[in-house]
């Protein structure tokens, strides 16, 4: 099956990290591809992929990297496919530097920005999914059930406290 959400990340020492999003799509049986692709190191393959991704059949863009994050910002700016940028935790600044990065885009260009880290990108696979949903019964389906297996596992929590 032709990918549908593509998950790119500045570095393969973001797949720790991006892994969280794939984790998520692969569970609801959406096909992704998964690329390194970086703003500083390889800039005109991430122009390339940027302008390329809607006509190849990607409807959302799911971009983690760290520190200067430049990247899911620059691929905002060369497709207008929704993005989902993911700040990866970096070592000197704990991601607050990719999170900053990716958050602060200028009126115009807009990317959905989650949180840093796995939880983020967790919620990026879901957020994507929730995206595609929109057109596609069979994910919406696939996401309702899932809430309702998060609540009933909440609620059977409350058991563990002693
Ligand atoms: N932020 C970016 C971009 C980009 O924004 O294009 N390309 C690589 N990087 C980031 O550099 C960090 C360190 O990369 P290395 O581990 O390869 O040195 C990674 O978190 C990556 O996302």
């Amino acid at each position: 099956m032709n990918p549908k959400i593509g998950v790119i990340m500045g570095s393969s020492s973001d797949w720790e990290t991006m892994k969280h999003a794939c984790d998520i799509l692969d569970e609801l049986a959406i096909p992704y591809e998964k690329r390194v692709v970086s703003a500083h190191r390889t800039p005109d393959l991430m122009f390339e992929y940027a302008e390329r991704a809607r006509e190849r059949g990607i409807e959302v863009i799911i971009a983690g990297a760290g520190g200067a994050a430049h990247l899911p910002g620059m691929v905002a700016a060369k497709t207008t496919l929704p993005v989902i940028g993911v700040p990866v935790q970096s070592r000197a600044l704990n991601g607050l530097d990719s999170l900053l990065s990716i958050v602060q885009m200028p009126g115009g260009v807009p990317v959905a920005t989650v949180a840093i880290g796995k939880a983020g990108a967790t919620n990026a696979g879901l957020l994507a999914a929730q995206i595609l949903s929109t057109t596609d019964k069979d994910i919406t389906e696939k996401l309702e059930a899932r809430r309702l297996e998060m609540k009933a596992k909440a609620m059977e929590s409350t058991g563990d406290l002693q």
